[in-house]
């Protein structure tokens, strides 16, 4: 590995797609030995973010730097090791085959891939084709061929879809190996816990532009502290307009407010709708934080934030 403390540098950086903004100004920084996660909603810009620093994608307008490099250099991109969705393997080609190949792109000998198959778990799997494993173990070739070249930067972008619990919890035993070891990672993720539980810093995207960045904790700590979901007859705006609301923001057929005082809201949203349902109060956590600082609901988000296990969480009967 080099021995550079800032491994990615991203500076004033814009994107467009013909008349759309994916990135419209993003500062980012990601340095050795931390784990930063890209949070936002559907269309913020974080595969874009992730593409530029891949060298896939050219920056149109401002800087990114791979290890003081410009990530489309060949040379640079063996500072990298990446983990996507979906990668799509070859059909004729052996685990180890792909894992040797990944090795040898990035410089290394061929029989670093054994060591990396085992690290991964894999290494029983070393002589299957590839394109024929589960979508779980395909994942975990494509963490193999991102470790093989020792790199510098990890860039992961939803790299635990379709994974098991066992695989998940391997997967970050693995990456929080070789961040010890002083590697830098670059997380996108739609799972807000997984993001909690990993990342130092959350760098919450929102229409190609950051509206947060801060530890997990930093970021909860500034949300007023209790949300209540429920299904009420009440439009939006007369939610929004209760004394003690600080937002408001619809799942479905459910409206969930941030408060800082339940109770008066509690009353006053009662007394206006007798027949509010699926009532439910919880401590805010990061799921809340983003919600509130991007000012939109994501059905995925809701199913998650029902099944959240928070101290403080009380169920009011219907
Ligand atoms: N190849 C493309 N051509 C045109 N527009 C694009 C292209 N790729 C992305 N966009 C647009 O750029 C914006 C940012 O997209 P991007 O894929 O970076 O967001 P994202 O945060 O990764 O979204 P998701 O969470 O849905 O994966 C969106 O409005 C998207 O429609």
């Amino acid at each position: 590995m080099t021995e550079v403390t800032e491994v990615l540098e991203i500076d004033g950086v814009r994107h467009r797609y013909g008349a759309v903004t994916a990135l419209a100004g993003v500062d980012l920084t990601v340095r050795a030995g931390e784990c930063v996660a890209l949070l936002g909603p559907n269309g913020a810009g974080k595969t874009t973010l992730v593409g530029l620093a891949t060298g896939l994608l050219a920056a149109q307008d401002g800087d990114v730097r791979v290890c003081g490099q410009d990530p489309r250099r060949a040379a640079t991109r063996r500072h990298l090791g990446v983990v996507q969705q979906s990668m799509g393997f070859p059909s004729t080609l052996t685990v180890a085959e792909l894992v040797q190949g990944a090795a040898v792109r990035a410089g290394r000998r061929r029989g670093a891939a054994g060591p990396v198959l085992t690290e991964v778990g894999i290494a029983d799997l070393a002589r299957r084709r590839a394109g024929k494993l589960s979508g779980g173990q395909q994942q975990r070739v494509a963490l193999a061929m991102a470790l093989v070249g020792q790199p510098d930067l990890l860039l992961l972008d939803e790299p635990t879809v379709g994974l098991d619990i066992a695989a998940r919890q391997a997967f970050w035993r693995t990456i929080g190996t070789r961040r010890d070891a002083g590697a830098a990672v670059l997380l996108t993720t739609h799972v807000v816990e997984e993001a909690a539980a990993v990342a130092d810093q959350v760098v919450v995207l929102h229409r190609g532009r950051v509206v947060a960045a801060d530890t997990p904790a930093g970021l909860v700590a500034c949300l007023p502290d209790r949300t209540i979901t429920a299904r009420t007859t009440l439009d939006d705006i007369t939610v929004r307009a209760l004394p003690g609301v600080a937002t408001a923001t619809r799942d479905g057929d459910r409206v969930r407010v941030a408060t800082t005082e339940p109770e008066r809201v509690l009353r006053d949203w009662l007394a206006l709708d007798d027949r509010l349902a699926d009532l439910r109060v919880e401590g805010a956590g990061l799921e809340q934080a983003l919600l509130a600082l991007t000012g939109e609901t994501n059905p995925d988000h809701a199913d998650h934030a029902d099944h959240t296990d928070h101290a403080d969480h009380m169920e009011v009967p219907a």
